[in-house]
């Protein structure tokens, strides 16, 4: 079994959980109601902070050029189109991007391991985290993508951009990052990216829990 879905065999649960979620559904369907997609897009700004500061890490401790080629190209799509995509979306939907919104606690959650990922030092530790963001999205996504287009683009968009074979070969490369690393490490670091692997698994259901209730008060 590839390393990757050893990992992902040990939140089984919580990825079904995120992957196939009624935020996800109503999202495809275009019945989630507007305000919801505002919020969750203003909250995922945050998480786009710490997910590029991150993915700048890991391009920075990839052991070989050819190894971060394929993150730096990936880093330039977030801050690109993915980025324009926020700022159109926010303000389609009424809202604006600046000043962020408060985080709310999952959001907050997220931006904890992203940047204690990031300030590891341990590439397989960054791996963890953004293998779990992006071959989740794909994974909720993928099954969607025939709908994008009928869709108005603040949720067309959010679907293609985490679909169809550019995508995917994202996903393929950051897993086979982490699965090309994984034999080398020690049973210890082994645990301890299972243990992050599951985390970040864990705050991608919740994410998607807080936004489909309109992140209530707690
Ligand atoms: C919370 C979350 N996780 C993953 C992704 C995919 N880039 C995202 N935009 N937001």
């Amino acid at each position: 079994m590839r390393p990757t879905d050893h990992l992902q065999s040990l939140c089984a649960e919580d990825w079904q959980a995120a992957t196939r979620h009624a935020f996800t559904d109503q999202l495809a369907a275009g019945s989630l109601p507007e305000d919801r997609m505002l919020a969750y897009l203003r909250q995922d700004y945050l998480f786009i902070d710490g997910f590029v500061r991150l993915l700048a890490s890991a391009i920075a401790h990839a052991p070989t050029l050819p190894d971060a080629i394929p993150a730096a190209q990936f880093l330039g799509l977030i801050s690109g189109p993915e980025n324009t995509y926020f700022m159109r979306a926010i303000e389609a939907l009424g809202g604006q991007a600046e000043p962020p919104a408060p985080a709310h606690p999952v959001t907050a959650e997220f931006q904890t391991i992203m940047r204690d990922a990031a300030q590891s030092g341990r590439y397989e530790q960054m791996l963890a985290v953004l293998v779990v963001a992006e071959w989740s999205y794909l994974d909720w996504a993928t099954p969607h993508a025939d709908k994008a287009d009928d869709l108005p683009f603040w949720f067309g968009e959010w679907i293609t951009l985490h679909s169809g074979d550019g995508f995917e070969s994202v996903v393929a490369y950051l897993r086979g990052q982490l699965d090309a690393v994984w034999p080398g490490l020690s049973p210890e670091d082994q645990r301890a990216v299972e243990a992050t692997f599951s985390h970040a698994t864990r705050l991608e259901r919740a994410f998607f829990d807080a936004a489909l209730a309109g992140y209530p008060e707690r």
